[in-house]
């Protein structure tokens, strides 16, 4: 469960880019932040992972106050999250498998204990055919992919996602966010930002809208 309390967000040049943002996502559900470029939406997304602080208000993850949270119990809070955020790059000089071991390598897995879970988490995201692959080889929905193989091979309760279909051609876009709804179909809560309306259309999922950092919808 995800739950924000009247939560401001000021950055340290005084830009209040969250002001007042109040929502309760369920464990198990699955929604969509919408809004204009600078809205607030990835500075939300942030918030959850503990990126960023909140200013005022408070912040519940998984039953955790994520904003008094201590630097040392934050790898424990990630590890319950999948993150999929643009400035997490894929490794080039790895190959696909490569890439999504490196999680479980961190977390402290044998290699053992992890080859069945990494191929577990590229077979949900169709690349298992592609394990041995230099991502380079990969086209950009597939890279796409990987970083969201990347983001479920923890097999988090909780699936984080800013603008994943950026760049993407309609049909791919169309792909990622029914992979999105897989998950959510077994249970994991899902949140993702995007500006892309024309997906959102298409979709059944609740729609949170901020607008000048705060929540209209
Ligand atoms: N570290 C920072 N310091 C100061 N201002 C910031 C910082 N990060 C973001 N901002 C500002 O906060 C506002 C919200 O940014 P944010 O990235 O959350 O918006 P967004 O809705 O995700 O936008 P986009 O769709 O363009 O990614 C923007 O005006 C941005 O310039």
């Amino acid at each position: 469960m995800i739950s924000f309390s009247q939560v401001c967000k000021r950055y340290p040049n005084g830009f209040e880019a969250l002001r007042d943002v109040s929502f309760i996502l369920e464990a198990g559900e699955m929604a969509l932040i919408n809004g204009h470029s600078g809205a607030g939406k990835s500075t939300l997304l942030r918030l959850i992972a503990a990126i960023e602080r909140p200013t005022t208000g408070s912040i519940i993850v998984n039953g955790q106050n994520v904003g008094t949270l201590k630097g040392g119990a934050i790898p424990f809070l990630r590890r319950n999250l999948g993150l999929v955020f643009q400035d997490q790059k894929i490794l080039f000089d790895r190959t696909v498998f490569q890439n999504v071991l490196l999680p479980l390598q961190i977390s402290g897995f044998s290699r053992r204990a992890a080859i069945g879970r990494v191929r577990a988490a590229l077979d949900k995201v169709g690349l298992l055919s592609r394990e041995k692959a230099q991502p380079i080889t990969l086209s950009g929905g597939e890279q796409q992919r990987l970083c969201i193989a990347r983001a479920i091979v923890n097999r988090p309760s909780i699936l984080i996602a800013d603008e994943p279909t950026s760049n993407l051609d309609a049909d791919y876009a169309r792909d990622i966010m029914d992979m999105f709804k897989s998950f959510n179909q077994v249970g994991v809560t899902v949140l993702i930002a995007t500006h892309d309306v024309e997906l959102l259309g298409n979709m059944q999922q609740r729609i949170f809208t901020l607008s000048h950092g705060k929540l209209t919808a």
